[in-house]
């Protein structure tokens, strides 16, 4: 990866609804190809280290918090949260940088709503980097949350479970939603933290103690299980499989497009990035042998900066 930018060239936040306002940074070159960084979850925010993905010298790198999530108020609020919101947000945030098109950057989460942005605005798209497919499929929430991912990782499951009472374990997605809802703060951030724990503990190829310890901070657990639940207990608001379909691809197969995907992911396995290759042929699918999810696992980071740095002189 490129150095840490430590310091942004601009920051600032954007109005985008009645209830809603987004926290923006820019950072590289002010006059540079323009980039747009989706982060995951949906609700984990940005890190600084996304900065790096990216030439500082070539990228104006624009980098914002989705509805909810990170510096963006009111912290996660569900209110008006739906893929199709963050759709037009931006959409919102490219036109107040006064783009016509730009490249677009998304894992996991990010490369679910990638996808869906590419699908609804395909002109302003001028490539996709996309790392550790998830188009939100029932049977992907289900290996991850309910029965598959579970086997791999035994003891992190025991954990993510005992929070909730044996008799409601038959629909886990749906028992959390009851938790983190709760009018009871200390149910809440208990809730928070197990649904949280149990994606960063099953993030990476060699478990991560530090990177574990982030998904317990207070702040980031809210946001992160709460609004990724939402969305999950509501499909993602699409039909399953809509990302995958082929009158959905058909209108961005044009777009010059390279996939990153982790072997061993076991949060957004394999086998939806190889579905995107099928129906997707003109894609690059790079599968990287010795990593997770993470894009942080040092295959999958010099693959994706490989990839921003051949899309930087489209
Ligand atoms: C099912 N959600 C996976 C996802 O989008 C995701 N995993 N880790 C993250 C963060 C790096 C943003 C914490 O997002």
């Amino acid at each position: 990866m490129y150095p840490d930018i430590k310091t942004p060239i601009e920051t600032g936040t954007l109005k985008v609804s009645d209830i809603h306002t987004l926290y923006y940074e820019v950072s590289g070159n002010k006059d540079g190809v323009p980039v747009v960084f989706l982060h995951g979850g949906p609700g984990g925010g940005c890190d600084e280290k996304d900065r790096s993905f990216f030439n500082p010298t070539k990228y104006k790198i624009i980098l914002f918090d989705q509805r909810g999530a990170g510096k963006s108020t009111p912290t996660a609020s569900l209110e008006e949260n739906t893929t199709w919101d963050l759709v037009k947000d931006i959409e919102k945030v490219r036109e107040h940088f006064g783009i016509e098109k730009w490249h677009v950057f998304g894992g996991s989460w990010g490369s679910t709503l990638s996808l869906a942005y590419a699908q609804s605005h395909p002109d302003r798209v001028g490539s996709l980097v996309l790392r550790g497919i998830f188009t939100l499929r029932k049977s992907e929430l289900n290996f991850f949350y309910q029965n598959g991912a579970s086997h791999l990782f035994p003891e992190a499951w025991e954990e993510y479970i005992a929070q909730i009472p044996e008799q409601e374990r038959s629909d886990m997605v749906l028992a959390y939603h009851a938790q983190l809802n709760s009018i009871d703060d200390e149910t809440r951030i208990a809730a928070a933290k197990a649904w949280s724990k149990w994606e960063m503990a099953t993030s990476r190829l060699f478990v991560d103690p530090e990177y574990i310890a982030r998904a317990t901070s207070d702040h980031f657990a809210n946001a992160f299980a709460r609004i990724e639940n939402h969305y999950f207990v509501n499909d993602g608001f699409m039909r399953d499989g809509q990302l995958l379909e082929s009158q959905e691809i058909d209108k961005i197969r044009h777009i010059p497009t390279i996939v990153v995907q982790g072997r061993y992911d076991v949060v957004c396995p394999a086998t939806t990035a190889y579905q995107l290759k099928k129906v997707w042929p003109e894609i690059t699918l790079h599968i990287v042998p010795d990593a997770g999810h993470s894009s942080r696992e040092e295959g999958i980071a010099k693959l994706l900066v490989q990839a921003t740095d051949k899309f930087a002189d489209l």
